[in-house]
């Protein structure tokens, strides 16, 4: 096999021995996490099982008691929360943030690496390559034909469209999200359904989720925590099928 063959074979992350306690209390305890490239992985599990605590590890917002994160090759355990950004993990937590008072294509346009920060400001000019790439990805995203849209007037659902395609703008590696379908209508579902198995075409997707028919729409595998542990993982099919899911979470 080639080193490039190699490389493309390795888990683009793993998390090995992971364990961060809260006063004695371990969140997440000794977990080992392994996600492929071009993997849609969805995490589940009852409420308090740690999935929220394992996405803040993973993007440096809390800081592991003990173990580690290896993505494509780096530690993340040591990295401030920025420079694992700019490492190529991207993450949208459960209300979206964007910023309410700017149009679709301002919102996108902000997310663009070097793009219109505070201080980029004085040195960015918004050029043709820029905007090519904020129509390629509002059209990802279904709000191809909004751009000019505030983002106030958007629905939820398109609202948390508009900050997966914030993140989308990054280009990351990874893209970490919490719950992206809670409070969807059933057709925002299936469009968000379609949008993740689309933009694992080159990333990798990891999700949390309570809905069980979302999940069965995304899951290339299944990994349910209970206790800050890994109680299973597999198919979706393995894991609906195990006793001791049924009893932890799905029989609830
Ligand atoms: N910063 C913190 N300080 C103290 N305890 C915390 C902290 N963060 C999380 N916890 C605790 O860790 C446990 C796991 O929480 P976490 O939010 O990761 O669970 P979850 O699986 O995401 O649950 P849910 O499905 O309800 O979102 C909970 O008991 C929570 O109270």
């Amino acid at each position: 096999m080639t080193a490039v063959g190699f490389e493309m074979k390795k888990p683009v992350l793993a998390i090995e021995g992971l364990t961060v306690s809260f006063d004695g209390f371990k969140a997440v305890d000794n977990l080992n996490l392994y996600i492929d490239r071009n993997e849609v992985r969805v995490v589940i599990g009852p409420n308090g099982a740690g999935k929220t605590t394992v996405l803040d590890l993973i993007c440096g917002k809390t800081r592991a008691t003990s173990g580690s994160i290896q993505f494509d090759g780096q530690e993340l355990t040591k990295m401030r929360e920025y420079n694992i950004v700019r490492a190529g993990v991207g993450r949208k937590f459960q209300n979206p943030s964007i910023y309410e008072n700017l149009t679709v294509f301002e919102n996108l346009e902000m997310s663009y690496p070097a793009g219109r920060k505070v201080w980029g400001a004085l040195f960015f000019k918004r050029n043709a390559q820029v905007i090519a790439r904020v129509e390629e990805v509002a059209r990802e995203i279904f709000l191809g034909d909004l751009l000019q849209q505030q983002a106030d007037l958007l629905s939820h659902g398109q609202k948390q469209w508009l900050e997966i395609g914030m993140l989308l703008m990054q280009d990351p590696e990874l893209l970490m999200l919490d719950e992206p379908v809670a409070g969807m209508s059933v057709n925002e579902r299936a469009q968000t359904a379609e949008l993740l198995n689309r933009i694992s075409q080159g990333r990798s997707v990891l999700v949390i989720e309570h809905d069980m028919e979302f999940v069965k729409s995304i899951a290339h595998k299944v990994t349910v925590l209970h206790q800050g542990k890994v109680l299973a993982e597999g198919s979706m099919e393995s894991v609906q099928s195990n006793p001791k899911v049924i009893e932890v979470y799905l029989g609830h």
